[in-house]
């Protein structure tokens, strides 16, 4: 038996504060330049403790920026799940990635009928969606069968590394062809059209009719294509370059994505194999990693295993669990709080806080976090509720804009709906856990390729601050270790609603 600490347990919160990281206050850190006085009090006066959130402790590679799957995931989990980059980076470093049977069979169909390959991803080294570096595997894999059209297809980046990269970026893929002897950048699209998951078909369709059928503007030079944006990198205009020649894809080609990340990239691939099913093109497609997309694509490196976590205890417990966050992390604290898996269990309820039109996050930074905080307060206050689950997307969401000031506002906001959040859950007696999924908002700035600082709205390798505030009349305030990591969470709050953490949880109850 665990020797753990007797808790008065009873109903609670898990709060989770997207993009919510500490480090020490500096100009750039959104969250010490904004006034957040609950936020501070809570610090100073609650339980509290750093959490590691990124790299080995959640299940990335050293040193690597969390992110907003694999910490919603380690939350649930309870326990680091190797995430889809780690486990491609095992394949590759095995071998096994190039000489894959899957992939050889397809290379080798597509030389056989003289058949191009087109290589369609993220062009950087942000670690969270891909990583350009993997593109070196599938361009020897190509050149060993001798598939020899081989055409590159660059989504730009500029959001998970700094903006204004991107030309370095496509130079190392220029240079990633050079030595594997195979493909050339055939056309530039910047990832605000080939990755909206806000489901504006009209950008995808757009960057599907650049893929497909090499509709867009034509430029002579990467440098031509990325300076035509007035946007940053985010919104290179979908472009082709003339030097690569026709690159449509044809009947007999292949599709290799590699995203290893499917939420950004699988509403572009699902439109485009209804393109060229329609236009009666027969294409393999294979994907880096496994993707949600309506039509199974098969994946080069298998997903791992996130089951028997939060949901499942909750579930076996018969604990009444409600989930709420607005649209854009939405499938956050249910999906992938849940492993991965989109069943709605009988003691579930999943709340999608939508608003009205377009966000625009730097012109309004509250999002939608009213109606956020309206839906929880709802919830708090239901005597048949075990376990609400919110995130507050705002310090994360407004921090990738990469604007400081509206990035402080988010935080104003941020502690504001915790103020309301707080109150409501005295008033029902429930104890509240609040948490980062991983840093953002902390650090503002990033050193670009080129040596320049550079504004940054992407994630950091930052701990996440862990707070517990215990139910009223609960008994003394725990004392929490002094370093924690997301995997403990599960475990936690297992403990805080009165049970065992489930048989799979490595992490541990903090209290
Ligand atoms: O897709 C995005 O918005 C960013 O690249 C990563 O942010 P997330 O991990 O918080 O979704
Ligand atoms: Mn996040
Ligand atoms: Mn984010």
């Amino acid at each position: 038996m665990s020797a753990r600490a007797p808790v008065a347990a009873g109903p609670g919160v898990l709060l989770v504060l997207d993009g919510w990281g500490h480090a020490p206050p500096a100009e750039d850190n959104a969250l010490s330049s904004a006034r957040t006085p609950v936020l501070d009090e809570l610090l100073a006066t609650c339980p509290s403790t750093l959490a590691d959130a990124s790299g080995e402790a959640v299940g990335l590679l050293p040193g690597t920026v969390g992110n907003s799957e694999i910490g919603h995931m380690v939350i649930g989990a309870g326990r680091p799940l190797p995430y889809d980059s780690l486990l491609v980076q095992r394949a590759i470093d095995a071998g096994t990635l190039r000489t894959d049977s899957r992939l050889g069979a397809t290379l080798g169909r597509t030389a056989a009928s003289s058949g191009a390959l087109h290589l369609i991803g993220l062009c950087s080294d942000g670690q969270i969606h891909a990583h350009v570096e993997h593109l070196s595997e599938l361009l020897a894999a190509a050149a060993a069968h001798r598939v020899d059209r081989v055409f590159l297809h660059a989504i730009t980046d500029g959001r998970d590394v700094a903006d204004g990269t991107s030309e370095t970026y496509l130079a190392r893929v220029a240079e990633l062809a050079g030595q594997a002897g195979a493909g050339r950048i055939a056309t530039v699209v910047g990832r605000g059209y080939a990755m909206d998951k806000a489901g504006d078909l009209e950008l995808t369709e757009q960057a599907v009719a650049l893929v497909a059928d090499g509709r867009g503007t034509r430029a002579g030079s990467v440098r031509e294509a990325v300076s035509a944006s007035a946007r940053g990198d985010e919104w290179v205009p979908p472009t082709v370059l003339a030097p690569a020649g026709d690159a449509t894809v044809r009947d007999g080609d292949a599709v290799v994505w590699f995203n290893f990340r499917s939420d950004r990239i699988q509403q572009f691939a699902d439109l485009l194999a209804d393109r060229l099913t329609a236009t009666g093109r027969r294409v393999d497609m294979l994907s880096l990693a496994q993707y949600d997309t309506r039509t199974a694509i098969p994946a080069l490196v298998p997903r791992a295993d996130a089951s028997g976590g939060l949901a499942d205890e909750l579930a076996a417990a018969g604990l009444r669990s409600v989930r709420i966050a607005e649209a854009e992390k939405f499938e956050h604290v249910t999906y992938y709080v849940n492993g991965r898996d989109d069943t709605v269990r009988a003691v579930e309820e999943h709340v999608r806080v939508t608003g009205d039109g377009k966000p625009d996050y730097v012109a309004r930074p509250g999002m939608n976090l009213d109606r956020v905080t309206r839906a929880v307060t709802d919830a708090v206050a239901r005597a048949d509720v075990d376990l609400v689950v919110a995130n507050l997307a705002n310090i994360d969401v407004v921090g990738h804009t990469g604007n400081l000031a509206a990035t402080v506002t988010a935080c104003e906001a941020t502690d504001t709906a915790v103020r309301d959040i707080l109150d409501a859950a005295r008033a029902a007696g429930r104890w509240v856990l609040a948490v980062g999924d991983h840093g953002n908002a902390e650090k503002m700035t990033k050193r670009a390729p080129d040596g320049g600082t550079r504004p940054y709205g992407g994630h950091t390798t930052n701990p996440v601050p862990l707070v517990i505030v215990p139910a009223p009349g609960g008994g003394s305030a725990p004392v929490l270790p002094e370093r924690a990591t997301l995997a403990d969470v599960a475990p936690t709050v297992l403990h805080l609603l009165g049970h065992e953490p489930g048989s799979v949880m490595t992490g541990r109850s903090l209290l």
